[in-house]
């Protein structure tokens, strides 16, 4: 029986998200003189990257904080790089440090995130925050995951009991995802390259995470009915008319209509929340490097 699915609607829940972050921003400058700053780097030269990564920085001075890009070379050398991560970790004016990724071959992204200050890893990507996540410690939590979650829990409410699957198993998505998921009482499962019957899977999911990276990979005709399904990927695609290209997400939006209770779109869905969620953790950052007396007064 057809159902009546739910858009859900990211850019308005990140909306509200960075309207109280900015509130936050606001109480700790006027409780400590503490200005939450965010510095980027991004190294090379890719064009959804460069996009981002501004995207981010204006985010964060919208709001109230305040940002510094640092756009390499594409040959930059990771001792380079090592060495800047360095003089913004040892900087007490600098609360965030995100290096965009994907790195050029010449750098090695595990030592890179690894020479972040935990402190200052926003993106949650320090096997210091890593593991904190994986042993139900409390650390920096990857911004995307952060806001699927959002963005279930407002939908659902609880998730104890729930079978879901996230699809993908990246350090960046997959992998934190499950962690959350498991943290939030679910059985996880986790489907990835080589996993053999992707569409029997689907079928048991209450809530389908999908983040592979692949146009169209999800069919409607698979998903459990009544499921609630969110959409990490973000894939750019020939427009059907063959005029310009055009963003889709992993699953089959069309054919999820009337088959899922909920869906996030793509764009508009979890985007939107990942750069809210990355806010957010640039003002914790703040705020707990304040309370420790390891952060100064902007001048
Ligand atoms: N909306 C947002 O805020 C964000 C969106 N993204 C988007 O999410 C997607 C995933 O990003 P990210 O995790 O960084 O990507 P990665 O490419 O690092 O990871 C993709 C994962 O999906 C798996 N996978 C790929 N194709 C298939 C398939 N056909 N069937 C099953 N599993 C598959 C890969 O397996 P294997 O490695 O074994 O090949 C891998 O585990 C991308 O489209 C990216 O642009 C990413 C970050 C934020
Ligand atoms: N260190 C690091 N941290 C990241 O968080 C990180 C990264 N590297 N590398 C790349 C991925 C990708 N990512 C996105 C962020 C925002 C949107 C976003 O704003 N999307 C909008 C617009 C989409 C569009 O128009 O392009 C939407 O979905 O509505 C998408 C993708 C963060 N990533
Ligand atoms: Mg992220």
């Amino acid at each position: 029986m057809p159902v009546d699915t739910r858009i859900i609607d990211g850019r308005l829940r990140a909306e509200t998200l960075s309207r109280e972050v900015a509130a936050g921003a606001e109480r700790l400058r006027g409780a400590t003189g503490v200005v939450p700053k965010l510095v980027t780097i991004l190294v090379g030269e890719d064009p959804a990257s460069k996009i981002y990564v501004r995207r981010k920085a204006e985010h964060a001075r919208a709001i109230g904080m305040r940002s510094v890009s640092h756009h390499l070379d594409a040959d930059l050398s990771e001792a380079a790089l090592l060495a800047l991560i360095a003089a913004l970790n040892a900087d007490r004016e600098v609360h965030g440090i995100l290096v965009q990724l994907p790195l050029p071959p010449q750098i090695d992204r595990v030592r890179v995130l690894a020479a972040i200050d935990p402190a200052k890893d926003i993106d949650g990507f320090h096997p210091m925050n890593v593991g904190l996540l994986a042993s139900d410690g409390d650390g920096i939590v990857p911004c995307t995951p952060r806001g699927c979650m959002m963005l279930l829990e407002a939908e659902l409410g609880s998730l104890q009991g729930l079978n879901a699957l996230v699809v993908g198993c990246s350090n960046i998505v997959g992998r934190p995802m499950a962690q959350l998921l498991l943290r939030a009482g679910c059985t996880v499962s986790i489907a990835h390259i080589h996993t053999r019957d992707l569409p029997t899977l689907v079928a048991t999911a209450d809530l389908l995470v999908s983040a592979a990276g692949a146009p169209g990979l999800i069919r409607g005709g698979w998903l459990k009915p009544g499921a609630t399904v969110i959409d990490v990927g973000i894939n750019r695609v020939p427009k059907p008319d063959g005029d310009g290209t055009r963003i889709v997400g992993d699953v089959r939006f069309d054919e999820a209509l009337g088959r899922a209770a909920a869906i996030t779109p793509v764009p508009g869905g979890v985007g939107p929340m990942t750069i809210a969620c990355l806010l957010d953790n640039v003002l914790r950052s703040a705020e707990r490097l304040a309370a420790e007396g390891r952060c100064a007064a902007a001048a």
